[in-house]
């Protein structure tokens, strides 16, 4: 199958603070199309794990694989979500999603067609003329999922995208997120705070359990797929969902 992301003895200092490390000798690998959640304590260095698979950081050793390869510029190669969604507040629905494949050279005639198809199947039909703000939180997460994935890289970030929504929008959003995952094959490394989130969602979840962050602890989610809402009643859920939160909360120091 192959390995998506393979971070191998990883350490990162900002060079703003050189003598607290965020990460010191960091070690994970994630497969190829598989979804992998990042959880952790604020400040635990989520973000900057993000920040170093894109590319925008660099690691002061260690080796960081994006496919199979040790890249000096990972644009491209690594799609971005996050909690705003980032949408460019100018430009309509279908512009902002098709940005991906403008910046590429490719000219509005060639892939408004293909795009708008894409924003229907998307739930996001008679939307693509009107601006970011005239949308709901909901359906501007699509966009900007759209948008990530019309970038066309194997390996989506996705930080936090659905921490601004209401809790009913959140569950219709992420049934529709593992549909589109399953439909995609892509690989998902996916950052919350919401350990519900986490587990519902992902194959895996790692745990930032220390700072600095020397080792991801790893836990495995023992449930089937598709998954449904009505899984989170599971009893093998709520255990696991019960023991990840005292393990969080073991972490947190006010
Ligand atoms: N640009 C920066 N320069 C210096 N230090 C930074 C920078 N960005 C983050 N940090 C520090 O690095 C550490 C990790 O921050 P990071 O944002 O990665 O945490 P996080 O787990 O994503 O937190 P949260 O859950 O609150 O978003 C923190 O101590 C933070 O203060």
């Amino acid at each position: 199958m192959g390995e998506a992301l393979v971070f191998q003895q990883v350490s990162f200092a900002y060079d703003s603070n050189v003598h607290q490390a965020v990460l010191q000798d960091v070690s994970f690998s994630v497969k190829k199309g598989e979804f992998v959640s990042v959880v952790g304590p604020s400040g635990a260095g989520k973000s900057t794990l993000f920040r170093l698979v894109s590319g925008l950081e660099k690691q002061n050793s260690g080796r960081i694989l994006v496919n199979g390869k040790e890249l000096a510029d990972r644009q491209g190669h690594v799609g971005y979500m996050s909690q705003k969604d980032g949408l460019l507040p100018w430009l309509s629905v279908v512009d902002n999603a098709a940005l991906p494949l403008i910046l590429k050279g490719f000219s509005k005639k060639e892939v408004w067609p293909e795009v708008i198809k894409k924003l229907e199947a998307f739930g996001l039909k008679d939307v693509e003329h009107r601006y970011p703000d005239e949308l709901s939180g909901g359906m501007r997460q699509r966009v900007s999922f759209l948008r990530a994935l019309l970038g066309g890289s194997d390996l989506l970030l996705l930080d936090e995208p659905f921490s601004a929504l209401d809790a009913v929008t959140k569950t219709v959003m992420h049934e529709w997120l593992l549909d589109q995952w399953a439909e995609s094959g892509r690989t998902i490394l996916f950052i919350t705070h919401d350990v519900e989130e986490a587990l519902f969602l992902s194959d895996r979840v790692l745990l930032f359990s220390e700072k600095p962050v020397s080792h991801l602890e790893e836990i495995l989610v023992p449930l089937d797929r598709p998954r449904m809402v009505e899984d989170l009643k599971d009893p093998a859920f709520t255990e696991l969902k019960e023991k990840l939160l005292l393990d969080l909360r073991k972490l947190v120091t006010l």
